[in-house]
């Protein structure tokens, strides 16, 4: 049985390793070997990686895609695209494919606010409080003037500080509820180092205040942290055509199409259950942008299905309708990204993704990751009110099953050619593989 270790991150790569190997892999050297084989053997760049987080052993690879052909406001982009899941980069390329020859995506940014708060319990006259808040106010700015000058040259900065009574919902619980800019960063790091100066000054100045009792100058704080809720850094993308242009194949009419498709939306828009997979698909998109360009996929995730809950039930990200003979199809997300910190100036791919998109701003990637969403979930449901999902999606999982069973080559060209006019299933694939090498 495995024991507790103690000092392990003091432990060097290899002794991690070796530890690791004995107590969880039964000194398998073909484990070590696997962990050892994805090292890079350009030793400053593995260096690199190593320190991006902390007690590293290995790199694990993801693979980096390409999606061209998204004509987004008139121009064309290659989008980069990191994810784990077949069919979900061919999807989106045939989506961009299809809109590009019908004027393409429109996106515009609709707000760049982002949010942190300072959450503190004070005990005592609200009246007081809100007094002496408007009071010391500009001494928050003051306190972070060395942080937020550069971020106020670049048009950005403190937008505003707000008290917020939450009394109601807990006893005693106030906010600082301040509004940031932070440009082309995503900003958590700057609105968490603002936040805790302002939480110096608020206790600092609470206690040595003369209108407050002993128990008020008693302010306490609790926490100060950006919030990855940020309704109003939000970005739109749309697009639209005749409903006639929707034709794509002669199984359908354009109408009979868009039809279906604005149902299939509405069903995402009033059941949860849909919802969710249907912003799973939307999400397939703008997750993979999200990691090509470096970005916090799990401050994002957790920003969207907020906004996807806001009305108090989960519903749709996007929607559809058909005005006047057009199709239109958007979606509005809440997209905190950074184009500037992070990891995006370290990760030499990172780099190399925005390079492909052509060095973007925070705005112009809100706005390809979005177009990246709408995009993936087009082209789903589309499969889904056609022909089905797993008709196209096994089709690109096809490759992953045949790997799975270590075919070679010859065994795939043939397999591929021979499932070109059968049904892909898994049991079908494994069946006619051991057909072939019977
Ligand atoms: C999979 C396709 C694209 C096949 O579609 P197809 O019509 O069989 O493809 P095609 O061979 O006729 O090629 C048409 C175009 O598709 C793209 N394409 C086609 N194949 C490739 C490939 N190998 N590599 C790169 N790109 C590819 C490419 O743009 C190509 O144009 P071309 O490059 O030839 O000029 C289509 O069936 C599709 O869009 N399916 C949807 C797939 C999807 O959504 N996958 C996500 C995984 S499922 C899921 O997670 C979410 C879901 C579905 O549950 C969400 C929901 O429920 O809403
Ligand atoms: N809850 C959350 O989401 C949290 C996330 N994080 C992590 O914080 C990181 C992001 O923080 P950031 O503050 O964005 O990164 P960062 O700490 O690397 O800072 C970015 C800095 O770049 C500078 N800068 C240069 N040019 C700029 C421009 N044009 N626009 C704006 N700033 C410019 C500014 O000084 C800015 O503060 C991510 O790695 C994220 O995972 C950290 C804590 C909590």
């Amino acid at each position: 049985m495995a024991k507790p270790v103690i000092g392990f991150s003091r432990l060097s790569k290899n002794e991690k390793i070796s530890w690791l190997a004995e107590n969880y892999l039964q000194n398998d050297a073909g484990a070590v070997k696997v962990l050892k084989q994805y090292w890079n053997e350009d030793e400053k760049l593995q260096k690199l990686h190593d320190e991006f987080i902390e007690n590293t052993v290995t790199n694990f690879y993801l693979p980096l895609g390409l999606a061209p052909n998204f004509l987004i406001n008139g121009s064309y982009h290659t989008l980069p695209m990191v994810i784990e899941e077949s069919s979900v980069v061919a999807a989106a390329s045939k989506a961009a494919k299809f809109w590009s020859e019908r004027g393409g995506f429109k996106a515009e940014i609709l707000g760049t606010q982002k949010i942190g708060q300072v959450h503190f319990l004070f005990t005592g006259n609200i009246e007081k409080l809100k007094a002496f808040f408007s009071r010391i106010k500009p001494l928050f700015h003051e306190a972070v003037q060395h942080i937020t000058q550069n971020m106020e040259k670049r048009g950005g900065g403190i937008l505003n500080i707000e008290l917020k009574d939450k009394t109601s919902e807990m006893e005693h619980y106030y906010q600082l509820f301040v509004t940031f800019d932070t440009r082309d960063s995503m900003g958590a790091n700057f609105i968490n180092s603002c936040l805790e100066k302002f939480a110096e000054v608020l206790a600092e100045e609470a206690s040595k205040e003369d209108t407050f009792s002993a128990e008020e100058k008693n302010l306490k704080i609790i926490m100060s942290i950006l919030s990855n809720y940020v309704p109003e850094c939000l970005v739109r993308a749309e697009v639209s055509c005749k409903v006639e242009e929707l034709t794509e194949n002669t199984e359908m009419t354009g109408e009979e199409f868009a039809e279906k498709f604005i149902q299939a939306v509405k069903i995402a828009e009033i059941e949860p259950y849909r919802a969710v997979t249907h912003n799973k698909g939307l999400m397939n998109g703008v997750d993979a942008v999200v990691l090509a360009t470096g970005n916090d996929f799990r401050a994002v995730e957790a920003g969207v299905h907020a906004y996807a809950s806001r009305t108090g039930k989960y519903r749709s990200l996007s929607h559809a309708e058909i005005v006047d003979g057009t199709f239109k199809f958007w979606t509005e997300l809440p997209l905190a990204l950074g184009t500037v910190g992070g990891l995006t100036g370290l990760h030499p791919l990172v780099k190399l993704a925005l390079d492909i998109l052509q060095k973007p701003s925070a705005q112009e990637l809100m706005k390809i990751t979005a177009v990246a969403g709408l995009a993936q979930n087009f082209a789903a449901l589309r499969s889904l009110v056609t022909t089905g999902i797993q008709q196209g999606h096994m089709k690109m999982h096809l490759m992953n099953i045949l790997n799975q069973y270590k075919a070679t080559d010859e065994e795939k060209k043939i397999m591929i050619e021979f499932f070109t006019h059968h049904t892909i299933t898994h049991s079908s694939v494994v069946e006619q593989l051991e057909k072939l090498r019977s």
